[in-house]
């Protein structure tokens, strides 16, 4: 059986365990290639080969239910689910998802992408199976980063109680993005090396029933005995003690030992819990050596293992983010820095080398990054919750309950603002100005370029109350970087004077504004150009010295329209008693926008240099009529 002929699970039921470790090399050699290429997840997915391998060989997907945490480890999945000839367009527009999708395949039966949903998706289609009387397994898969993720351990304990036959797959490589955190990974370690425990209490057993006439009575004593040993050798005594048949540690690259545990976890009533270790990276020795940077890489020179950086160009944001952290904090010894399991996606990785007792990596846990920044203002510290827009949302009601309400002096780092590119719908980072501009008390901001954010992140620590700074995913414009200096808060940048229209822009948007001034200024037309830094407080001195000159608006966001700055344009007007004012609002539709690259997405959605041309003529058009009229 060779990889080329694969395209169904089917095809590797009777394989041998040579046979499936002769796959699992040639789909090792096609993931590195293929990534070399298009980049993606490569070291979690070397991670789960044999795993994935067995799992399609002892399980019947799609009927039996196959979940993946996160998801981002699927692709030997996909792979196997005849997707193979589909990974040159991996993440990239149109091409294949990075993630389960449901509409490429009936085996991707549950969504992921941000993690830790996949407990509690299994407990759901275990009831229903069960209230329906139908007979499946339902397997999830999720690796020891996940399982820190507050809702994951929420559905284990219910999962627990009640019971249910699901078998989770805990895919332990001791790393998270970063080396795992917590007292759970902790003991997982213990567990990791407790290989004697799983020898002993089989040569315990096998020892008693051999003696004769006492061994029943002895081998119930012994249970006892099994029981305490388990305490004394260490095993999953955690997950047993929450109703789990604890299976482990297992070897998660040995076929032949996944088999066996596979069979035993299929015979078994009630929820399994599978301790599978392997190495994240493996096969691959960069991956393997340094798989932090290897979790999400872009593509790379196979041999060397040299990852093909972009043209140099202007620093990225999280690079700006993670220098101006360091200057600050050297300025301010209350601040700290708090990430959820994001340390070197955020660019905080030098701040934790410089200041190692003022980071904190929480692991995935946003609801707690959020509250635990709040506990550390009511102290009097300067907390920076640095956390991508997108995983906020797993912290929203912390943000109110926690923060905006009592007031505390929070600065919420919004990384990932807008477009993400290819992480594609799970990740973009386009709803938080709506679901924090309705809150009382914070403030809302996001610069034109890497200078201005410094800026305004320097001002945010210098404000009362919780604040949000907002920062793009990528490169910033190119500035020069000055001396950190105060912004006035709720007061925009004028950028350009003209007549007609004022395109009022947020963030990366006022680029594309300047130049779409610069196409109209070809054609005598001469809009305004509003550099809208501050989301709330709105600038609302010089929305009515505009408005008053009758001007008609155009905003620019890179958010959803639905909620974003344009609609709290349109509401102040509304309120203001401004009748008969035209505003447009270009943002992203009501739609998920699908993984491709930033500028295709931003073409998808229509925020690009031609729209924004397109729509001040149509709004110098209405002008005209309204005068001919
Ligand atoms: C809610 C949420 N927070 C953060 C992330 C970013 N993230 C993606 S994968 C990952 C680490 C996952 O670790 P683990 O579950 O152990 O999987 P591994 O990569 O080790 O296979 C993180 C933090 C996410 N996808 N979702
Ligand atoms: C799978 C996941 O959620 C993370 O790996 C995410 O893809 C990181 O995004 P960045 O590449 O923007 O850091
Ligand atoms: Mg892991």
């Amino acid at each position: 059986m060779r990889l080329k002929d694969i395209k169904s699970p089917a095809q590797i039921k009777n394989c041998s365990p040579a046979q499936l470790n002769q796959l699992a090399a040639e789909i090792r050699q096609f993931l590195i290639e293929k990534l070399s290429k298009t980049g993606g997840h490569l070291a979690p997915n070397l991670g789960v080969v044999e795993l994935t391998l067995v799992l399609h060989k002892l399980f019947d997907s799609p009927k039996d239910k196959i979940i993946w945490d996160v998801g981002h480890q699927a692709y030997i999945h996909k792979i196997l689910t005849g997707r193979m000839d589909k990974f040159d367009t991996l993440r990239q527009y149109k091409g294949l998802c990075g993630f389960p999708k449901r509409s490429e395949s009936e085996h991707d039966i549950w969504e992921t992408g941000h993690s830790s949903t996949s407990l509690s998706a299994a407990m759901g289609m275990a009831i229903a199976r069960d209230l329906r009387g139908l007979d499946y397994y339902i397997v999830a898969v999720i690796g020891d980063g996940a399982m820190t993720g507050g809702m994951a351990l929420e559905a284990l304990n219910h999962i627990g109680h009640e019971q249910k036959d699901i078998i989770v797959v805990l895919n332990d490589n001791e790393m998270s993005i970063s080396p795992n955190v917590g007292a759970l990974h902790n003991h997982l370690g213990k567990l990791r090396t407790a290989k004697h425990y799983k020898w002993a209490k089989e040569e315990i057993e096998y020892l008693i029933k051999k003696i004769p006439a006492i061994g029943g009575t002895l081998a119930r004593t012994a249970e006892r005995v099994k029981d305490s040993l388990k305490y004394l050798l260490v095993s999953g005594i955690f997950f047993e003690e929450l109703g789990y048949t604890y299976l482990g540690p297992i070897d998660g690259h040995n076929v032949s030992e996944l088999e066996t545990c596979f069979r035993q976890a299929k015979r078994t009533k009630g929820p399994v819990l599978m301790h599978v270790v392997t190495k994240k990276g493996k096969g691959y020795a960069p991956a393997e050596a340094d798989s932090d940077t290897w979790h999400g890489a872009g593509p790379y020179k196979i041999e060397s293992g040299e990852l093909i950086k972009p043209v140099e160009g202007p620093p990225n944001y999280k690079d700006v983010f993670g220098q101006a952290m360091i200057e600050l904090a050297e300025r301010d010894e209350r601040i700290v820095a708090i990430t959820p399991a994001m340390s070197s996606g955020s660019g905080l990785n030098p701040f934790a080398e410089r200041f190692p007792d003022r980071f904190y990596d929480v692991g995935i846990a946003e609801q707690h990054a959020v509250t635990m920044s709040g506990g550390l203002a009511v102290e009097g510290m300067k907390p920076v919750c640095a956390i991508y827009s997108t995983f906020l949302q797993r912290g929203y009601d912390q943000v109110i309950h926690d923060i905006v309400r009592q007031n505390l002096d929070v600065c919420l780092a919004i990384d990932r603002a807008g477009l993400v590119g290819g992480d594609g719908e799970t990740h973009q980072g386009v709803y938080d100005i709506g679901y924090l501009r309705m809150l009382p008390n914070i403030k809302i901001m996001m610069g034109k370029d890497e200078n201005e954010f410094r800026n305004l992140l320097y001002t945010a620590l210098h404000l009362k109350g919780p604040t949000a700074v907002r920062f793009p995913r990528g490169n910033g414009v190119g500035v020069p970087i000055g001396e950190f200096k105060l912004i006035e808060v709720g007061t925009w940048e004028m950028l350009e004077k003209g007549h007609h229209v004022a395109i009022l822009a947020v963030g990366p948007m006022v680029q594309l504004a300047l130049k779409a001034r610069d196409q109209l200024a070809k054609e005598g037309l001469k809009p305004y150009v509003v550099n809208a830094r501050f989301i709330k407080p709105l600038d609302e001195k010089m929305l009515k010295e505009l408005a008053d000159q009758g001007l008609k608006f155009l905003t620019v966001e890179e958010h959803a329209v639905s909620c974003g700055f344009g609609s709290a344009v349109l509401e102040f007007f509304n309120e203001q008693g401004y009748e008969h004012i035209t505003v447009k609002r270009l943002g992203i539709p009501d739609v998920f926008v699908e993984h491709g690259s930033v500028a295709e997405q931003r073409r998808e959605v229509g925020l690009t240099v031609e729209n924004i041309v397109h729509h001040v003529k149509q709004l110098h058009l209405r002008e005209r009529k309204v005068q001919r009229a």
